[in-house]
C-alpha cells in the first residue's frame, strides 16, 4: 500500500524569505495624504522606516570612497557648526538616484498646493527630470544630495538648504546610524517663527532608516485673515557621544 502523504501545508509553503520591497514602491506605498496633512500643521513629517540597516550602512561605508562625491565641506571652517560633509557628484549613486526621482512627484504636488495657499499658480512639474532642467537652465548645475558625518562633540547649526534663486520648498533627511547604539545625542531640531512672535523649536525623534520631510525655508499658515510665510530652519544638537550619518536630500541643484 502506498502511504498517504500529507498534503503540503499552504500557509507553509507560501512562506518565503521575504525580500524588501524596491526603495521606489517603499515610497510611493505611504499615505502621502496623511503625510501632506502632517506637513500642513508642522512644516515637517517623520515618514518612518524607509531604509534597511544594511541599505544605511552602505550609503555610510560610501563617504570614504573616493569618485562618489564632488566636494568635502569642514564644517568648522565656515561657521556651520562642527563635522563635515560631503556632497555627491553626478552620476548619483543608485540608492540616491531613487530616492530623490520617488520622493519627488508626491512632495511637488505638496509644494503646487502651498503655492495656491499662497495665492500663487502652480510651478513644479511632477517629475524631478523636467525641474532639474529647470534649474540648470538658470545655471543651478552641481548636486545638491550629501552625506554628513558628525564625531562626539559636533554639531549642525540652524540653517536653510538654499543654493541660488530656485529652490523646491521641501527636502529630506534620512537618519544612517542608529541612535543610543551608535551616537547619543545629535538630535534633529527644527525652528519656526512666525511674524513678530519669538522662536519656537522642535525636536524630532528619528530611528535608524527613518526620514524626516521638512521645508527649506518657509511654509504657509493659515491665519485669520490671510495665509502668511512662517521661516524654518533645521540643524542637528551636539553629538555627546559616538558618531552619526545622515543622507540628506535637496531637490534643487546649486550654482
Ligand atoms: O544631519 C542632519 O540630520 C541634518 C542634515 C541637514 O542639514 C540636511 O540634510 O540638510
Ligand atoms: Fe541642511
Amino acid at each position: 500500500m502506498i502511504p498517504l502523504r500529507a498534503k503540503p501545508d499552504r500557509t507553509e509553503v507560501s512562506i518565503k524569505p521575504t525580500t524588501p520591497s524596491s526603495i521606489a514602491s517603499r515610497l510611493t506605498g505611504l499615505k502621502w495624504s496623511r503625510i501632506g496633512t502632517e506637513l500642513d500643521a508642522h512644516g515637517y513629517a517623520n515618514i518612518g522606516p524607509i531604509l534597511t540597516r544594511l541599505e544605511c550602512e552602505t550609503l555610510v561605508t560610501d563617504y570614504d570612497t573616493d569618485n562618489v562625491f564632488r566636494s568635502r565641506i569642514i564644517m568648522s571652517r565656515h561657521g556651520f557648526g562642527q563635522g563635515e560633509y560631503k556632497y555627491y557628484g553626478y552620476p548619483l549613486p543608485s540608492t540616491v538616484s531613487t530616492l530623490r526621482l520617488s520622493l519627488f512627484p508626491p512632495l511637488a504636488e505638496i509644494a503646487n498646493r502651498w503655492e495656491s495657499m499662497l495665492g500663487r499658480l502652480p510651478r513644479f512639474p511632477s517629475d524631478h527630470a523636467s525641474y532639474l532642467a529647470t534649474c540648470h537652465a538658470a545655471g543651478q548645475i552641481r548636486p545638491t544630495p550629501l552625506l554628513l558625518r558628525y564625531g562626539t562633540g559636533d554639531y549642525n547649526c540652524l540653517h536653510q538648504d538654499l543654493y541660488g534663486d530656485l529652490h523646491f520648498p521641501l527636502q529630506a533627511a534620512f537618519l544612517l546610524s542608529q541612535p543610543g547604539q551608535d551616537f547619543t545625542g545629535g538630535e534633529f531640531v527644527l525652528t519656526e517663527q512666525r511674524p513678530r512672535r519669538q522662536f519656537r523649536a522642535e525636536v524630532v525623534p528619528l530611528q535608524q532608516g527613518e526620514a524626516i520631510i521638512f521645508a527649506v525655508n518657509h511654509r504657509p499658515v493659515v491665519g485669520t485673515r490671510s495665509v502668511y510665510h512662517v521661516a524654518m530652519r533645521h540643524g542637528v544638537s551636539q553629538v555627546r557621544t559616538g558618531h552619526r550619518h545622515t543622507l540628506g536630500l535637496i531637490f534643487h541643484d546649486a550654482k
